[in-house]
């Protein structure tokens, strides 16, 4: 109430036709240890080497500061996606490529997001890994404490993890290496017209 929209003097559209490049989120959803951040990062970096406007979202920016007052229960994930997806509007309408490493386990939350922006904006990447391999992996150690009972409602283990639907890609970090991945996601990118081919 008593909140009035104020329109921007410089448009998202114009933004980007200053940077020659879409701006969109590109949302890397999966499990502890699938692969999010390492790719969300590989990505930015081959991004930001072809001039490219972009940021990368991910726990240790967000958690450690927006989000420092939220846990792991359902409601605490649900307002952390929430929050995260607002976030990432204002990078879009900023004319960036914003890139979100969110275990996002809940398909709703996503959706919800989804719905939030306009139609090409939200490209939703399954950082698809089985359990077992996670867990192998474990690079914080955070599965074995799980599995210890020292961490509760840990995802896969004692938190339900809802797999994408009918996500814009797929990448399979069990069986292609982190350059094979980063290269599916720049030429999906490239082929959808919003980055230009080098
Ligand atoms: N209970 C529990 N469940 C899952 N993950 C846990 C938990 N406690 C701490 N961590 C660490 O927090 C990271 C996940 O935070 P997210 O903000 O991505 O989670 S969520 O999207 O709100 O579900 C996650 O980071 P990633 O390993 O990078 O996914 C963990 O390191
Ligand atoms: N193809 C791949 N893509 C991404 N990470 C991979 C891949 N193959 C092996 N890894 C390794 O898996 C781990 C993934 O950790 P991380 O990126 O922190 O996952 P998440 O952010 O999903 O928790 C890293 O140690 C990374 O080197």
């Amino acid at each position: 109430m008593n909140i009035v929209w104020h329109h921007e003097s410089v448009t998202k559209a114009e933004r980007r036709q200053r940077n020659h490049h879409h701006s969109c989120v590109l949302w890397f959803t999966g499990l502890s240890g699938s692969g999010k951040s390492t790719l969300a990062n590989a990505v930015a970096k081959e991004l930001f080497q072809r001039g490219i406007q972009n940021y990368v979202l991910d726990g240790d920016n967000i958690r450690h500061g927006l989000n420092s007052d939220l846990g792991f229960s359902p409601e605490d994930r649900t307002e952390n996606i929430r929050r995260i997806g607002e976030v990432a509007k204002l990078f879009v309408d900023s004319g960036q490529i914003v890139l979100t490493a969110f275990i996002s386990p809940f398909r709703q939350d996503r959706e919800l997001v989804r719905q939030k922006l306009e139609q090409d904006e939200f490209i939703e990447i399954y950082v698809r890994c089985p359990l077992e391999q996670c867990e192998k992996r474990d690079p914080k150690g955070l599965y074995k404490k799980a599995r210890n009972g020292e961490i509760r409602e840990f995802t896969g283990i004692d938190s339900p993890y809802e797999e994408p639907l009918s996500p814009e890609l797929i990448v399979e970090t069990d069986r292609y290496s982190i350059e094979e991945c980063t290269e599916q996601i720049i030429s999906y990118l490239q082929k959808q017209n919003f980055i230009k081919g080098v």
